[in-house]
């Protein structure tokens, strides 16, 4: 991979969620734009080593737009920094020649287990390297996670569970009765609801938006001072929601759609460069 010259080489960031790919270009550490798009279908192999220049990387990857932001088809193939947490959409991308893969070990957080997914690793990285430590992470993703970290960088911990889709998908798979509902909830239900897709909606959002409150809390307890940053799908639909419920809670959180890049960022300016 030719060395980056960080001030003002395009690059790419690209995170592999459970949902979907995200997307960013950089131009040196400015970041340009962001878009998303689909997995890869386990039917299809993609020709990904044979990406030897940006006309070889598929359109629904790589909007026109993009490449010719880029300089258009022909032009040198900008690296690619990968997170993923998703193993058989890696290895779609480890023999691309400009793929770098950002691993665990490579963030500087203490006290990391080697399991901790690397979106959240990332997330927090970049959120306190952006904002300060202590942080807490909430990412309304595929999974709703917290992932918090003390002053001195070193991890405390987090939490895991089924994200708002997860939860209305799950519940529609795994029951005779009930409905596959959508969760674009367009107002808050009425807590007790006399009608099946609104006592879903109340189940899940009024849990929901409780559990995220609790962990807030059981957070500043440890850490009265600590920001926090929420991510992820659903972000805009919970912080929505929580300014309703608790706005006194909503007031304090920062609403950040590219906190991953800016971890990536971080990452990559300590990239050895010849
Ligand atoms: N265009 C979209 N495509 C997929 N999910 C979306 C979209 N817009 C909002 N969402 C919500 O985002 C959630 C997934 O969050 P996201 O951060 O994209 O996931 P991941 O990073 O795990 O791939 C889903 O639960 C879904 O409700
Ligand atoms: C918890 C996650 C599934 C979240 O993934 P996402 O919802 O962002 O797609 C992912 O961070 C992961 O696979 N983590 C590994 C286990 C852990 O972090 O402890
Ligand atoms: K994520």
């Amino acid at each position: 991979m030719t060395p980056l010259k960080p001030t003002e080489d395009p690059w790419l960031a690209l995170e592999i969620g459970n949902s979907r790919l995200h997307w960013a270009l950089f131009i040196g550490n400015t970041l340009n734009c962001t878009w998303d798009t689909d997995h890869f279908p386990e039917s299809s192999t993609p020709q990904l080593p044979e990406c030897k220049s940006l006309a070889d990387l598929p359109p629904e990857i790589l909007p026109s737009f993009i490449t010719g932001k880029l300089g258009g088809k022909n032009s040198t193939h900008p690296p690619i920094f990968l997170a993923s947490v998703v193993p058989q959409q890696t290895a779609l991308w480890q023999t691309h020649p400009h793929v770098r893969i950002i691993t665990l070990p490579e963030i500087p957080l203490l006290n990391m287990y080697p399991t901790l997914g690397i979106d959240r690793a990332l997330a927090l990285w970049g959120a306190g390297k952006n904002w300060s430590f202590p942080m807490l992470v909430i990412d309304a993703g595929t999974a709703l996670t917290f992932t918090g970290a003390a002053a001195n960088k070193s991890l405390v911990g987090g939490a895991i569970l089924p994200g708002l889709g997860l939860q209305f998908n799950n519940l529609g798979e795994k029951t005779a009765q009930l409905p596959q509902l959508k969760q674009e909830i367009i107002s808050l239900p009425p807590r007790f609801a006399l009608n099946t897709p609104a006592a879903i909606q109340s189940g899940i959002i009024y849990t929901m938006l409780a559990g995220i409150k609790d962990f807030i809390m059981a957070w500043w307890e440890l850490f009265p001072e600590s920001k926090i940053v929420i991510k992820g799908g659903d972000r805009i639909l919970l912080c929505n929601y929580l300014q309703i419920q608790f706005p006194e809670i909503a007031a304090h959180l920062i609403v950040e759609p590219n906190l991953i890049f800016w971890g990536i960022r971080e990452i990559v300016a300590a990239f050895p460069v010849n």
